[in-house]
């Protein structure tokens, strides 16, 4: 069974697809990793993350870059949304991708496309979302939580701009696939989002596909 699990930045969607991951006894990717990582690579290069060719050169990594801590960096995080808008990265990073969601005995992946483009085929499609402003205070408890000294205000606007980034793009833009179902975690706690998350996947697995939208 793959499991795709979309949605925007710090709207719970890693919360929800580890723990998935874990109900269900599968393994998971983190896909925003894979464009996090390159960006870190074009941040210590000094490259210009919009000069496509540049950024391209820099999509071969070694997997042991996905456990880096300063992925997790606000920086990296915007750097990650201006280079993931060049289609020949995306192409870079897209066998990866579905290797890992093709592999026998299924997966949970986690990202902005995966319903729509790397696993269109996905049994179970979950979008994640919640309200901008609920978003920055998670993300700003979490960057404070690792030591950086950002204001809210500030995270606030980096998550719009990256919105706005992540859904304009024309290749592979965020969107929610026509057979995702949405689940909004604005009033949720963590376990409650969870449960709701694994009691849809439930339904969508006797049912046989994707799962009916519920709030
Ligand atoms: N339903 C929730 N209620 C409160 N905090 C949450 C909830 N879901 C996730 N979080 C917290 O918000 C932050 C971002 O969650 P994460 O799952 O990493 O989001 P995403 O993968 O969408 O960027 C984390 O610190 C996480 O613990
Ligand atoms: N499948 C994906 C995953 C991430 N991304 C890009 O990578 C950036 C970082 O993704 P992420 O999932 O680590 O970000 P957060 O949601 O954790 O803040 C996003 O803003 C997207 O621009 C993408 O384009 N496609």
């Amino acid at each position: 069974m793959i499991i795709a699990v979309d949605g925007p930045a710090a709207s719970g969607k890693g919360t929800i697809a580890r723990a998935l991951a874990q109900h269900f006894g599968l393994p998971h990717l983190d896909t925003g990793l894979l464009y996090r990582a390159v960006a870190l690579r074009v941040m210590d290069e000094e490259l210009d993350p919009a000069r496509e060719a540049d950024v391209v050169a820099m999509c071969d990594f070694d997997d042991r870059l996905l456990a880096d801590p300063r992925l997790r960096g606000d920086d990296v995080g915007k750097t990650a949304s201006i280079v993931s808008a060049h289609p020949l990265v995306r192409a870079a990073l897209l066998q990866r991708q579905r290797r890992f969601a093709q592999q026998p005995g299924g997966a949970v992946l986690d990202g902005r496309d995966i319903g729509t483009v790397i696993a269109p085929e996905a049994e179970v499609k979950l979008f994640v979302k919640a309200t901008p402003t609920i978003r920055a205070q998670r993300r700003h408890a979490e960057l404070r939580k690792g030591g950086a000294n950002v204001s809210l205000d500030r995270v606030l606007a980096d998550i719009r701009a990256r919105d706005d980034r992540d859904a304009r793009r024309s290749d592979a833009p965020m969107r929610q696939a026509a057979d995702a179902a949405l689940l909004d975690t604005s009033f949720l706690s963590i376990d409650a989002a969870v449960q709701k998350a694994v009691a849809m996947v439930e339904a969508a697995k006797a049912r046989g596909g994707a799962p009916a939208s519920t709030r």
